[in-house]
């Protein structure tokens, strides 16, 4: 029976740091501060949005909340993000998406500065995580590997495959466990022979968006499972990409769905204002 990586108890532990760390910085008159956007009445993204601001409540976090209407344009919200472009105060700035149909998602999230960019999405930082300079985090990546670090497992020389390739996981994952040194292979939907692929991962990330496609003859035996899908299963309830009961089976530690990854990228968002107001602090 594997062990369970418990991303609560360890979003919780980082957050805990955070707000030491903060309380340090407010002690020199530094407040970090994330100005948090929501457009539109998805309540999926309410609820995110209320926890984004519960956290940056618990870390000691300033946040500023712009909660628009479902019919705003294209023109009022690029506005308000170069209004936050440009106000000193503001360290972070984060987009909550998806957005309305008539918006350009595309056009708002790289019209963030790179400097307040805390969720990690643009070219900007993923260039900068593919070079290994400085530059945010992607938060869900990053929040994959604090939970293998934090659990006690090294990733140095390991056979890692990431399962899907999107902008704001698959990709950037497999960027930051090749800087971890371990062998990154990325599988995705084109992939021939997946299980063959999945069953030589030391490390397997699961991040397709299918729910519980990953089975037990899929994993190795003894292998680390980090499950980042977040699916419905037959009866609506809420699961992974990962079949946690046959795979808690075989695995040497696994995440669950829900209270794995997702906390994660919540506490990962936070670590990322917390260092856009120490990277300020240093120009
Ligand atoms: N600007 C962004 N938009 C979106 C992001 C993001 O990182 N930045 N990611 C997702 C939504 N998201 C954060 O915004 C997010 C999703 C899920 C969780 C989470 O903790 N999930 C829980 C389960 C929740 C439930 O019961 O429904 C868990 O896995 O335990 C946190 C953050 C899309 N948009
Ligand atoms: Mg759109």
């Amino acid at each position: 029976m594997a062990v369970l990586i418990d991303g609560k108890v360890i979003s919780t532990k980082i957050k805990e740091e955070l707000k030491q760390e903060v309380t340090e910085m407010k002690a020199q008159g530094i407040t970090p501060c994330l100005a948090v956007i929501l457009v539109g009445d998805d309540s999926a993204s309410a609820i995110y949005v209320r926890n984004k601001k519960r956290a940056c409540e618990y870390v000691g976090i300033e946040s500023r909340s712009y909660e628009l209407p479902e019919d705003t344009t294209q023109e009022e919200l690029e506005k308000l993000v170069t209004s936050l472009n440009e106000d000193e105060n503001v360290d972070g700035i984060l987009v909550q998406l998806p957005l309305p149909g008539q918006i350009d998602e595309e056009k708002i999230t790289t019209m963030i500065s790179p400097k307040k960019d805390v969720d990690g999405f643009l070219a900007d930082s993923i260039g900068a995580l593919c070079l290994g300079t400085e530059g945010f985090r992607s938060c869900t990546p990053a929040g994959v590997i604090e939970l293998i670090r934090r659990s006690g497992y090294s990733i140095e020389g390991k056979e890692c495959v990431v399962v899907g390739r999107s902008n704001h996981v698959g990709k950037p994952m497999a960027l930051l466990l090749l800087q971890e040194n371990g062998t990154v292979t990325i599988a995705h939907s084109r992939t021939k022979n997946l299980g063959e692929i999945t069953r030589r991962a030391d490390i397997l990330v699961a991040a397709v968006g299918k729910a519980k496609i990953i089975k037990a003859c899929d994993v190795k035996e003894g292998a680390i499972v980090i499950d980042v899908g977040m699916n419905r299963d037959e009866n609506g309830k809420l699961c992974g990409d990962v079949d946690f009961e046959q795979v808690k089976e075989k695995a040497e530690a696994i995440t669950p769905v829900p209270g794995g990854v997702g906390p994660m990228t919540i506490a990962m968002l936070m670590n990322n204002c917390v260092e856009a107001a120490r990277k300020k602090r240093r120009e």
